[in-house]
């Protein structure tokens, strides 16, 4: 059984600068472990430091409760096998050579000693497993980027190391063989029990490989947990500096994370919505029911919405239908205008000019934790279509301010098939009430 274990590690170059901060994180046999953070983060100056080739200012490190400064080097050679950023050879190996030297720590003599059997088995295994072995006579020079990459993938194999400590391995790769070799060292570490640790900037192959992600910023640990907990947009964003999204993805069972190019700033307009508890500025013309979630306000309310014709303000929210309880007043932009799609009491959509949001809502009253998971899916994917589809003229945060609820039943539940449904139809289901606002306004 293999097991990693980093205590309080302090690493830097130079007298002050510290790169990484007291990191300590564990990761079992059988686990793979994805390090992920922005450039300069500090994840190959703690991954050297993991190998042993570069000190530690302070903390330990262990390998199946061994501290990493008692390993012999033929003995950590033998624990650890570590795939650098970069790794240029200065002599003329051919591809073979560079993996035969994945067994120097098991020969007996010096290299390039006589493979015995096993030796000879080892290697020709691994350069078939990373398909490099019909380039084994080929100068390691004269490879291509991603063919230089698996034969040094192919070395470490050849190490039969307890831990493979791998630094952006998938780069220079081409997809088929990013997904194949991720798909190698996930059964390596599951199938042989041992222990993979991965640098990676591929956040979505992080999401979708690994059991833990260690996410470091400025050297120091931002997050340690399974992707689904640790990719949360706002940390996402926060820490990459830009616009990232996260949703569900519940055929894989692992977060989708993508990101999005920056919009022009003059090409939102941010509608401040806000919420307040008197309803004296109402305008009413005639009653909608609804369900709004208001996440400033942390929960759901539900029930009468005055709707008026023209909202040229406040649009007022009624806890009770009698318009008695509180009332919460979402704030929008001049000349936006409500308009009732009239087929039904089920879809209310509000807009400004060419632009619209919608609201899907039911009188039903429910408990949150039961609707939430769908609700929370449908409205992200509601607002994710309309930030893409339709030149709503609100920011994706405004959009977020106030959510779509779903036609749902006191405990009802949803199985993964009619959460795909509502996924599939609400685009069109928005189409066609786009449809009807712009015949209507247009
Ligand atoms: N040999 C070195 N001497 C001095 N400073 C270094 C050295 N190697 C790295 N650094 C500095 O340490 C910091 C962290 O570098 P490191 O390579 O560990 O980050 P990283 O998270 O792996 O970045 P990237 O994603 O760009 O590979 C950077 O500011 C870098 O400039």
């Amino acid at each position: 059984m293999s097991e990693v274990q980093v205590e309080n590690i302090t690493a830097g170059y130079g007298k002050s600068s510290t790169v990484v901060d007291r990191v300590s994180f564990m990761a079992g046999a059988g686990e793979m472990v994805g390090v992920v953070g922005p450039n300069g983060s500090g994840k190959s100056t703690l991954l050297r430091v993991m190998a042993g080739l570069h000190e530690a200012w302070s903390g330990s490190i262990q390998y199946k409760d061994k501290p990493l400064n008692s390993f012999t080097s033929s003995e950590r050679a033998k624990t650890v096998a570590y795939l650098p950023q970069f790794d240029e050879l200065a002599a003329a190996y051919s591809a073979r050579q560079v993996v035969e030297m994945g067994r120097y720590a098991y020969q007996k003599s010096w290299w390039p000693a006589a493979n015995n059997k096993k030796d000879e088995q080892v290697i020709q295994n691994a350069m078939r497993q990373m398909h490099v072995w019909t380039k084994r006579f080929h100068s390691f020079h004269a490879l291509s980027g991603g063919e230089k990459q698996r034969v040094l993938l192919a070395r470490l194999l050849a190490q039969e190391p307890e831990c493979l400590l791998l630094d952006e391995p998938t780069n220079h790769l081409d997809i088929h063989y990013r997904i194949e070799l991720l798909n190698y060292i996930r059964s390596w570490a599951s199938e042989q029990n041992r222990t993979v640790i991965v640098v990676m900037h591929d956040i979505q192959a992080a999401a979708l490989y690994c059991d833990r992600v260690l996410m470091l910023s400025e050297g120091r640990v931002e997050a340690f947990d399974e992707p689904a907990a640790v990719f949360d947009e706002r940390r996402l964003s926060e820490v990459y500096q830009a616009d990232i999204r996260v949703s569900l993805q519940h055929e894989i069972k692992a977060p989708a994370v993508y990101w999005r190019p920056p919009k022009q700033e003059d090409n939102i307009l941010n509608v401040p919505l806000s919420w307040s508890e008197t309803p004296d500025q109402c305008q009413a013309v005639s009653s909608v029911t609804l369900n709004v979630y208001a996440p400033s306000l942390k929960k759901l309310v539900y029930g009468t919405v005055l709707s008026v014709d023209k909202i040229n303000g406040d649009l007022h929210i009624f806890e009770d239908g009698l318009r008695r309880r509180s009332a919460h007043i979402i704030h929008f932009s001049p000349g936006m205008r409500i308009w009732k799609k009239s087929s039904g009491p089920r879809e209310a959509v509000f807009g400004a000019g060419r632009s619209c949001f919608l609201w899907l809502h039911m009188a039903e009253g429910w408990p949150a934790q039961e609707i939430s998971a769908l609700q929370l899916y449908i409205q992200r994917k509601a607002f994710e279509w309309m930030y893409y589809h339709t030149n709503t003229g609100l920011s994706l945060r405004a959009l977020e301010e106030i959510m779509v609820t779903a036609p749902v039943k006191k405990n009802e539940t949803f199985s993964e098939e009619q959460l795909h449904w509502h996924y599939l139809h609400i685009g069109e289901l928005i189409e066609s009430l786009l449809d009807d606002y712009n015949s209507d306004f247009g």
